[in-house]
């Protein structure tokens, strides 16, 4: 299932909304300590509970939390940062029962959870505070983040101070982009969504796995998609796309080559003509392995089919505005990204959103935090992708997939994150030692779980 993503000021916009609509401040820090306690209970064992507040509704949160864990028969300590400083938080210290301490007098405690500061963090922490608490984190059984771990900057996912290893993050309302962007996800462990009764509804948000499209019983090989797809000077990256795109489901799989290429399954189908008028073709493929032929980039974009431009041919686009008025698809990784736009400023989302509106183009922009942009705004986030990804060739099986799913009759954005979420399952199935042939055998499997 999709998770709704908010950056800090939508989801204040959003809280400020339920309130107008009757719903107290209190009621939705009632909601999430609550829902923080009983996401404890339902993956933590019965040790030891420390809650270290801070002066926000983070740390209000952490009152609650600490009234229900007790309530459940946990051993709670509380200690805090700072006296309460908005009003809700002061309700949920005053309905806290146990002692508070000073955080500088907290000492290391089997479950650990951190509600010092969430989308209100405004700056780094000062140093005597985050090195407490990394010793606190980093030393503690089962590591919790009430909403965000403390020193994430909320909307770009940067680290504001240095933070520990958590095992858990507990969120509410929706997920922010730093759940999902590169340098903080990668020390969130899992990321629980707590309902809080708000409207999330959001043009942001984590891909979950897809739909595809269902078979026709009367179906043929050109209806299911035909992926027609361009070689260059190193076939054997477009050889990878190719079996990508026909293990994805496409009914029909060309490969328009000069040169024979060895290897290729004989169900895909080597010419040496590049029909590209042909009103059947689904999707036109060109980059992996092109190598510095520009004519090939400029002979697709001749053609009036959905296209998906990987790779080298990134390169090759020369202005993004280029691409304006084509149907397609960019799957840059970062420094084909930077070729293709430049230097620009602000977050991940927000440059692939500017590169989206530019180009006119649905924006895959890859990494450990894959991003696909659509020119109307929408824009969603991959859930964490195993590691062992970074190999050689994995990128030309992500754009086989996705131009398999595009000729499969998804539009440019569902294409796009469909094949994102299935290129990540597969590499789970595929296990650690995979190389990129691997992933593309994975793929049937991960197709099949669906
Ligand atoms: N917005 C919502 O809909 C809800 C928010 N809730 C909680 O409220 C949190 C946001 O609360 P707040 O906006 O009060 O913000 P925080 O609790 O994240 O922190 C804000 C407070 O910390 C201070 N501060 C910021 N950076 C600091 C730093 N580096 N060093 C020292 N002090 C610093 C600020 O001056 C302010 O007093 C969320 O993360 C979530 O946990 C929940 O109670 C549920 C509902
Ligand atoms: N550290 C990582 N964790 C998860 N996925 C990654 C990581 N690094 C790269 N990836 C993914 O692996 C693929 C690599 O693509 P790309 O860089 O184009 O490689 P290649 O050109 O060798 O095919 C992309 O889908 C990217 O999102
Ligand atoms: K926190």
């Amino acid at each position: 299932m999709a998770r709704p993503i908010l950056t800090a000021e939508q989801m204040r916009a959003a809280e400020r909304q339920a309130i107008a609509s009757g719903t107290p401040e209190t009621t939705l820090m009632e909601r999430a300590g609550q829902a923080l306690a009983e996401t404890v209970r339902l993956h933590v064992g019965p040790r030891d509970v420390l809650l270290l507040c801070g002066p926000g509704n983070n740390g209000g949160d952490g009152y609650v939390a600490a009234r229900h864990l007790a309530a459940m028969g946990y051993t709670v300590k509380v200690a805090a940062w700072a006296d309460p400083t908005s009003d809700a938080a002061r309700w949920a210290r005053s309905q806290w029962n146990g002692p508070v301490e000073p955080f500088a007098s907290a000492t290391e405690t089997p479950i650990v959870i951190d509600c010092l500061f969430g989308t209100g963090l405004s700056r780094g922490l000062e140093q005597s505070l985050f090195q407490r608490l990394m010793l606190l984190v980093d030393n503690a059984l089962v590591a919790i983040a009430c909403d965000l771990p403390s020193g994430v900057s909320s909307d770009d996912g940067a680290l504001l101070s240095p933070i520990g290893r958590y095992d858990l993050t507990v969120t509410f309302g929706a997920l922010k982009p730093a759940h999902r962007l590169m340098p903080a996800m990668a020390s969130m462990g899992r990321v629980v969504l707590a309902d809080i009764g708000i409207d999330a509804g959001s043009a942001w948000f984590e891909i979950g796995a897809p739909d595809l499209p269902p078979l026709e019983p009367a179906g043929h090989k050109y209806s299911r998609g035909l992926v027609h797809c361009l070689a260059g000077q190193m076939p054997g990256a477009i050889a990878l796309a190719a079996n990508a795109a026909a293990r994805s489901g496409a009914g029909y799989v060309r490969v328009s080559t000069s040169l024979p290429i060895d290897g290729l399954p004989s169900s895909i189908v080597q010419t040496g003509g590049a029909d590209l008028q042909d009103e059947r073709i689904g999707c036109i493929l060109v980059g992996p392995g092109l190598g510095d032929v520009p004519q090939v980039l400029t002979l697709a974009l001749t053609a009036p089919r959905p296209i998906v431009i990987d790779a080298d041919a990134i390169g090759l686009v020369g202005e993004p505005e280029r691409l304006q008025g084509h149907d397609t698809i960019l799957t840059p990784h970062e420094g084909e990204f930077r070729k293709l736009f430049g230097e620009s400023e602000g977050s991940k989302a927000e440059r692939a959103l500017e590169a989206a509106r530019r180009s006119q183009s649905v924006i895959v922009y890859k990494g450990p935090d894959t991003l696909v942009a659509s020119p109307v705004g929408s824009l969603a986030f991959a859930p964490p992708a195993p590691a062992w990804l970074a190999t050689a060739g994995t990128g030309d099986v992500l754009s086989g997939m996705i131009a398999a799913l595009r000729a499969r009759g998804l539009g440019p954005f569902d294409a796009a994150c469909a094949a994102v979420w299935l290129h990540g399952r597969a590499a789970e199935v595929a296990g650690s030692a995979m190389i990129a042939d691997d992933l593309v055998e994975a793929i049937p499997l991960a197709i099949a779980e669906l």
